[in-house]
């Protein structure tokens, strides 16, 4: 049997939508796997109610079917699903490197991002890479048509998950269809200025740098709150906040000292929105771990 740890993971970072990832620290999935002559699946966790175990419809299913390696796999979710946070994405990076190991494929991790992400077209319609991406390989990742740039970087984060539900699917129908020459250009500085943030681990660069006004003021019209709970993390201390992936998940980049002032300000704030929410203190950190014989 193998054992795979995968982390959440947040996408798009605000100005780098579809393009910037990073794995968090925590939470996380983890998958175990064994060789079977078909595959099966079982999920146990937060929100497993909500997964399907039918291969043909949970994101494992697709990537174990793309290494052509069935197996009996389990997993045991710490990522709640439609959260944001690349709960689907952490199983399929997990059952990519763990079957990637299984079946002795010979896959890199950078040559699993594709095979994960088919996971992604079966939930989101899109093959979309920018959650499996960092989920596999640790850090802050630039996903673009040419392929995945990789850098470790290590930023403290609170990621805040509120108790509502916002699939990847709706808030992918809010996007804007064009943007004006003056949102591009302001939205290329910010990207530039949190890339070089991520380089040097200095939370204020990465903050300021996930300012964007094409896609994410779209979005927060489906989070209960959010203005509020943006206010109160930035009053707390907070570099920056934006929405995680395609939400309802927050994220607020901050400076270690004020981590736990943030997090408590963010779940007060959509508490006083008559919103329930847990926060993660955590940080940018590795990809996904294998471990041999469940050890
Ligand atoms: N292994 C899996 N883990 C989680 N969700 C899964 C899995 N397989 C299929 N799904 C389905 O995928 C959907 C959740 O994916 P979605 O992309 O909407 O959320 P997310 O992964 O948390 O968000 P985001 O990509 O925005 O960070 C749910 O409908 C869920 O049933
Ligand atoms: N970049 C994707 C991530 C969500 O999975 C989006 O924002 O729609």
């Amino acid at each position: 049997m193998l054992t795979v740890r995968a982390p959440a993971t947040s996408a798009n970072l605000g100005s780098g939508f579809d393009v910037f990832g990073v794995a968090l620290g925590t939470p996380a999935d983890v998958v175990r796997v064994e060789r079977a002559s078909r595959t099966t699946i079982t999920v146990t966790g937060a929100g497993s109610q909500y997964i399907p175990e039918d291969p043909a419809k949970n994101t494992v299913g697709a990537v174990a079917e793309a290494l052509d390696a069935p197996a009996r796999i389990r997993i045991d979710k710490g990522v709640r699903p439609s959260s944001g946070l690349g709960s689907s994405a952490a199983s399929a990076a997990a059952a990519a490197v763990a079957l990637n190991e299984l079946y002795d494929r010979g896959r890199s991790r950078a040559e699993l991002v594709p095979v994960a992400a088919e996971g992604e077209a079966l939930v989101s319609g899109e093959a979309h890479a920018d959650n499996v991406a960092p989920s596999l390989l640790g850090g802050f990742t630039v996903v673009t048509d040419d392929g995945v740039t990789h850098v470790d970087a290590s930023v403290p984060v609170v990621a805040c998950l509120p108790e509502i539900s916002v699939s990847t699917r709706d808030a992918r129908g809010v996007v804007p269809d064009t943007a004006s020459m003056d949102e591009v250009v302001d939205t290329v500085g910010n990207a530039a200025t949190l890339t070089v943030g991520m380089t040097r681990d200095d939370p204020v660069l990465v903050g300021s740098g996930m300012a964007d006004e094409i896609v994410t003021p779209e979005r927060t019209k489906l989070i209960d709150g959010y203005e509020s709970v943006r206010e109160a993390a930035l009053e707390a201390g907070a570099t920056g906040v934006t929405v995680s992936g395609a939400g309802p998940g927050m994220l607020a980049v901050c400076h270690r000292r004020d981590q736990r002032a943030i997090a408590s300000a963010m779940v007060d704030a959509f508490d006083a929105a008559g919103v329930e929410s847990r926060a993660y203190q955590t940080a940018v950190g590795e990809g996904a771990t294998l471990y041999r014989d469940g050890a």
